[in-house]
């Protein structure tokens, strides 16, 4: 059944084209580039998705191979941006340490013309995840950790700077699930900034930046954390369901819960909740993957409201060791590869982006003076 779309917040309004992704079409829900997301859950690293998204086709393995080189290689941080990062607070939302991040980085590694384009994304992509613990670290556990591992993947690299060890080979793999899974999808609402800064002719670093403060809130990316913060509230199923059912009565919004395009399923959910299941038993939870189960259940009964991606994410991540506060900057690692080919899709066929205000305001008026105010 598909979703009316009509209404406030741009609802079904055709903003611009897109060759990247098709989002709640009938059939497989979610495609990159025409490959469905499950067989690219199932067959591909996160860095072929990338590859594919940035590139525009799936990489050989000699390709593969040279581009998971040349992001190992890119891994390290200048001095300069060490010492920002070692001067943000603690108690510093983590989004918000990213996006300072991705900013001082415009500063010290300027894109200065479109061609360097794919340059600065690899770059991206390959030092974000030293961004993010290097701070996480330094300012939780006093350490200088160093950031220039060899792992073999994003995901192992993140995972192995967090926890100080290399991760298992179950932890990578949901990792690259994880990371394929939050890669792109359409005109979101952090793409759609994006692309906005993009149709102005800015450079690539003001464009990520300005996507990560718009993924952060509660609506959107930060409902994993929102979502965690739920979950970990119930001592069982039984008490899930009398909370969540005292939650909708108060109509209170479930963060995890609903999409603006999915009508009834998000097809991710089912691929990530896969994961968590598997993380769940090997973790011997007896917990939160019921208490997730139970939480699914009531929303869906009482409301038709749905899981979407970010649901599953909260108790797998969990399972991993991660702390809460860092589940949205992963989706930024992964995001950056959709944001950034948005960017590249929007300067290849430019117009500034400008819609029209429906204008509710004031007739036309004149200025009194200020003594007659
Ligand atoms: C990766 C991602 O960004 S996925 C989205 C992550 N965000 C969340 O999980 C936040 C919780 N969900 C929501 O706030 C919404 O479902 C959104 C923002 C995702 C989509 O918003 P919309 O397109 O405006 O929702 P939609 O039109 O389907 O809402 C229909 C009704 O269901 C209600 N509803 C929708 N989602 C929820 C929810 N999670 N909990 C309770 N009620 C909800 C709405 O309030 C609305 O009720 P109303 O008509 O009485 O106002
Ligand atoms: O498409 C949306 O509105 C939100 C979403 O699921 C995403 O960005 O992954």
């Amino acid at each position: 059944m598909a979703k009316q779309l009509s209404g406030a917040g741009l609802r079904g309004q055709v903003a611009g084209k897109t060759a990247l992704s098709t989002v709640g079409k009938s059939g497989s829900g979610l495609t990159y580039r025409g490959y469905d997301i499950k067989d690219l859950a199932d067959q591909c690293q996160f860095e072929e998705v990338a590859y594919l998204i940035l590139k525009g086709q799936l990489p050989t393995q000699h390709e593969l191979a040279q581009y998971k080189t040349q992001l190992k290689q890119q891994r390290g941080l200048p001095q300069a941006l060490k010492e920002v990062l070692e001067r943000i607070p603690k108690d510093a939302h983590p989004m918000d340490v990213l996006r300072t991040g991705c900013s001082m980085l415009g500063n010290l590694e300027t894109e200065h013309a479109f061609t360097e384009q794919q340059a600065v994304t690899d770059r991206m992509l390959a030092c974000f995840p030293s961004i993010i613990c290097y701070w996480y670290r330094f300012s939780h556990d006093g350490v200088r950790i160093e950031v220039e591992t060899d792992d073999d993947s994003i995901g192992a690299h993140f995972l192995h700077l967090l926890h100080g060890k290399k991760p298992s080979a179950l932890h990578e793999q949901v990792m690259h699930v994880s990371l394929i899974l939050y890669a792109e999808h359409e005109f979101n609402a952090s793409t759609f900034t994006a692309r906005v800064c993009a149709s102005t002719l800015s450079d690539m670093h003001s464009c990520i930046t300005g996507a990560i403060g718009s993924l952060r809130g509660p609506l959107h990316g930060g409902a994993n954390e929102a979502a965690m913060e739920l979950i970990e509230q119930f001592s069982s199923p039984e008490d899930a369901e009398q909370k969540m059912l005292e939650k909708l009565a108060r109509k209170e919004k479930i963060m995890g819960f609903g999409h603006a395009i999915y009508a009834d399923s998000d097809p991710r959910n089912e691929i990530i909740k896969q994961w968590s299941e598997k993380l769940s038993e090997e973790a011997g939870d007896d917990l939160l993957y019921a208490v997730s189960e139970r939480c699914e259940s009531v929303m869906w009964r009482e409301k038709k409201l749905f899981c979407n991606a970010d649901f599953f994410h909260a108790s797998a991540y969990n399972f991993m060791g991660i702390p809460t506060k860092l589940f949205t900057p992963i989706f930024v690692m992964s995001r950056l590869t959709g944001w950034a080919a948005h960017v590249m899709e929007q300067r290849a066929d430019n117009r500034i982006i400008r819609p029209s205000a429906e204008y509710t305001g004031e007739a036309p008026r004149s200025v009194p003076a200020i003594e007659q105010r």
